[in-house]
């Protein structure tokens, strides 16, 4: 089905107080294939969270539902990786996906991008496209808010050197109800939110939309959990 959703449905309204599937597999994973992120989209009732231009057009063009577009690629010189550079962002935007995604960890970009420059770029070349910044502190909220990004999401919290081992439902997700209170933005809850009722706690607590990945859409994380439960 050729996506009917477009930027002028407005994204935010669409995903509010709902649960946002990511739908990723890097090319060590089992499932890594644009078809397969495709029919894994089709689990999907609200929105999507997709990693390559590729992998968005072809779940673009199976669900009409809002994706949350990136594309992660490695650098030599930098351990941003998610939309890192500005190259990045274009592609993903001009595959009219609705969001773009990005890194805000406050490390170095590759090729000593500045994410100023990138914000400023994508205002002026996608004015309609939103912007969600991937961070992983309280300072780097603040800095994505500064720098006018439309939504604050969580994915990075226990990612960066700062953050390691960190986990958003540490007690009863404090560090989550700190961000609430930092950010006037919408705030979308990402990573490591593995049940119902984990997702139910960051919508309760105020976030605007959960995503969850790994727990739906990487049957080898899932099964390796089942796995280690054997050998408790
Ligand atoms: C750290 C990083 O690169 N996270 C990525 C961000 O796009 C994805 O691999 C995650 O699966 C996504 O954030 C959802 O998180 P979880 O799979 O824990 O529900």
């Amino acid at each position: 089905m050729t996506g009917e959703f477009t930027k002028t449905t407005n994204f935010l309204d669409a995903v509010k107080g709902s649960l946002i599937i990511s739908c990723q597999a890097l090319p060590d994973e089992p499932l890594h294939s644009s078809f397969i992120m495709s029919r894994m989209a089709l689990a999907a009732t609200a929105g999507i969270r997709a990693n390559s231009v590729v992998d968005i057009q072809a779940i673009q063009d199976e669900v009409d539902l809002p994706v949350i577009g990136l594309s992660k690629v490695d650098y030599p010189d930098s351990p941003v990786y998610i939309t890192p550079t500005i190259k990045e962002m274009r592609a993903v935007a001009a595959t009219g996906c609705p969001v773009v995604a990005c890194d805000v960890t406050g490390q170095p970009r590759p090729n000593g991008e500045q994410l100023a420059d990138i914000v400023a770029t994508m205002r002026q070349e996608f004015p309609d496209t939103l912007l969600m910044a991937d961070t992983d502190s309280l300072e780097n909220v603040q800095a994505a808010e500064a720098l006018g990004f439309d939504i604050i999401g969580t994915t990075m919290h226990g990612y960066t050197p700062v953050t390691k081992g960190a986990n958003i439902a540490d007690n009863d997700f404090e560090y989550l109800k700190a961000v609430l209170k930092t950010t006037s933005k919408p705030v979308i809850a990402e990573g490591k939110v593995d049940t119902p009722a984990k997702m139910k706690r960051c919508l309760a607590l105020g976030c605007h939309a959960v995503v969850v990945g790994g727990a739906i859409t990487r049957p080898l994380q899932i099964a390796q959990g089942f796995v280690a439960a054997l050998e408790d």
